[in-house]
């Protein structure tokens, strides 16, 4: 296996001193973020399920009613009992899921996928925890009000709020989304930076209150150093449970190869996409197959794989800006689907599917200790394994070698983030998102 170094190390330098040191600390650090931290909250629940009532005291129920109150938006006020009615009777336990940047482009789609049931199953009721920022805030109400308008049978309450601490009490799911954008001139350094002092915060808040099998997609980009910085922010839960959506470029790169073979893209399977969801992320052609077989073996144009393949993939995301002056949100949140589902349903066998990962313990050999898109089964329990069964060759491994290299500068970058010191920014290139121009 070659080793590729074929890039120079110019790129941007930031030198961030730990969380609270110094006066770039302070700038870097929102009012919101530099807010005491209050105690968790008691449980308060958006609206009150009446089976509840019957196994609580009277005065905790009047509490817990008088809190909801305050707490959820509009006709989630009102009570409910799925016990009750023979439809509901049968439904599942309620889960609780949170979203965060929740006014953003991509909440928009996801958010109603969510309530009509395509995600989770029609028989499973939810609850929809909406973040937003200060910012938002107003438009959030105006998500909420849309939600309440759609009547959607399996949405039985929704929240909104700024204070993650609030937002994530008791969350199955956490969808983090909200993030900000690069603005123009804006070193990656900076945006890693940025986006990284949300991910702190929220990891802190999910470790604090959040359930302790919460399952947390990461999609605010960086995703996989944010997802990584989220995870080491809260230790009480399982590593294993973070996620960076790398979906996205999946589905992609399958759309890519169907168009070449000349096929449906349900006939590609085996789909790997390796490493960062950045400029870098190797979509995995050797490993590939196209209707059962190696897509190599189907599509005998090799120059067009290692080349305008791969390009087209990790340039998708500019290309559609380029056309459309949005970046997408509508195919971003079918990826989120995705991932959910890959979790909640097993992987049709001899398949996987792509998910930015923790490394530790990986079969690869990839460096440790990094959130790192590698293939996945599930058994459709919310875990999953490594799948083993992969091919490796040069061309692969070197390119696995470039997206790595740029993921371990990408944490030396946020070391005050994730406890581990003092953060040295020197990036190998200021690669850019997928979405990026
Ligand atoms: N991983 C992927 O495949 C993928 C694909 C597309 C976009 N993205 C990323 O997803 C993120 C969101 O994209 P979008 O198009 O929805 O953006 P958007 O700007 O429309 O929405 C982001 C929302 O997040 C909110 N926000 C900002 N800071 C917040 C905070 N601290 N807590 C809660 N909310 C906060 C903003 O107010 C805004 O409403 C971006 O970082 C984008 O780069 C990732």
């Amino acid at each position: 296996m070659g080793l590729s170094t074929g890039y120079s190390p110019a790129g941007s330098r930031l030198v961030t001193t730990p969380l609270g040191a110094g006066a770039g600390a302070a700038l870097r650090r929102s009012p919101q973020l530099l807010r005491p931290r209050r105690p968790p909250l008691a449980t308060v629940r958006c609206s009150v399920d009446t089976a509840k009532q019957v196994q609580d005291s009277a005065a905790t129920v009047a509490a817990e009613q008088k809190a909801s109150r305050k707490e959820c938006f509009g006709v989630f006020t009102n009570t409910y009992d799925l016990k009750a009615d023979s439809k509901t009777k049968s439904w599942k336990k309620l889960v609780n899921i949170a979203v965060s940047g929740a006014a953003g482009m991509i909440s928009n789609h996801l958010l109603f996928k969510l309530a009509s049931g395509e995600v989770f199953g029609q028989d499973q009721p939810i609850a929809l925890k909406l973040l937003g920022s200060e910012r938002s805030f107003q438009a959030l109400e105006g998500v909420a009000m849309e939600l309440e308008d759609s009547l959607y049978p399996l949405l039985r309450e929704v929240s909104i709020g700024m204070d993650p601490y609030e937002v994530f009490e008791d969350v199955d799911w956490a969808l983090l989304i909200g993030a900000k954008p690069r603005g123009p001139g804006m070193e990656r350094a900076a945006l890693l930076d940025i986006n990284g002092q949300i991910y702190a915060d929220q990891g802190k808040a999910l470790n604090a209150v959040a359930s302790r099998n919460v399952k947390v997609i990461v999609v605010g980009n960086p995703c996989n150093t944010n997802a990584l910085i989220c995870m080491k922010n809260a230790p009480n839960i399982p590593a294993k449970n973070f996620h960076a959506l790398t979906r996205l470029d999946e589905n992609r790169a399958k759309c890519q190869l169907a168009l070449k073979a000349g096929v449906f893209y349900d006939k590609v399977s085996n789909m790997t996409i390796w490493g960062n969801h950045s400029t870098t992320q190797v979509p995995d052609f050797l490993n590939a197959k196209i209707d059962g077989r190696p897509a190599k073996e189907v599509i005998k144009d090799t120059k067009w794989l290692e080349e305008e393949f791969t390009m087209t993939v990790q340039k998708r995301g500019g290309v559609l800006i380029q056309k459309w002056g949005r970046s997408s949100a509508a195919s971003t949140a079918v990826s989120i689907v995705d991932a959910i589902r890959s979790l909640v349903t097993p992987t049709p066998e001899g398949d996987w599917f792509s998910s930015g990962v923790y490394t530790t313990g990986n079969p690869y050999g990839i460096a440790e200790d990094i959130v790192f898109s590698m293939p996945c089964r599930s058994k459709g329990d919310g875990d999953y394994e490594l799948a083993t069964d992969v091919l490796m060759d040069d061309f692969l491994w070197e390119r696995i070698k470039k997206t790595e290299a740029e993921l371990l500068a990408e944490k030396k970058c946020v070391a005050h983030l994730t406890g581990e010191g003092i953060a040295f920014c020197d990036l190998p290139e200021d690669t850019m998102l997928p979405g990026e121009m």
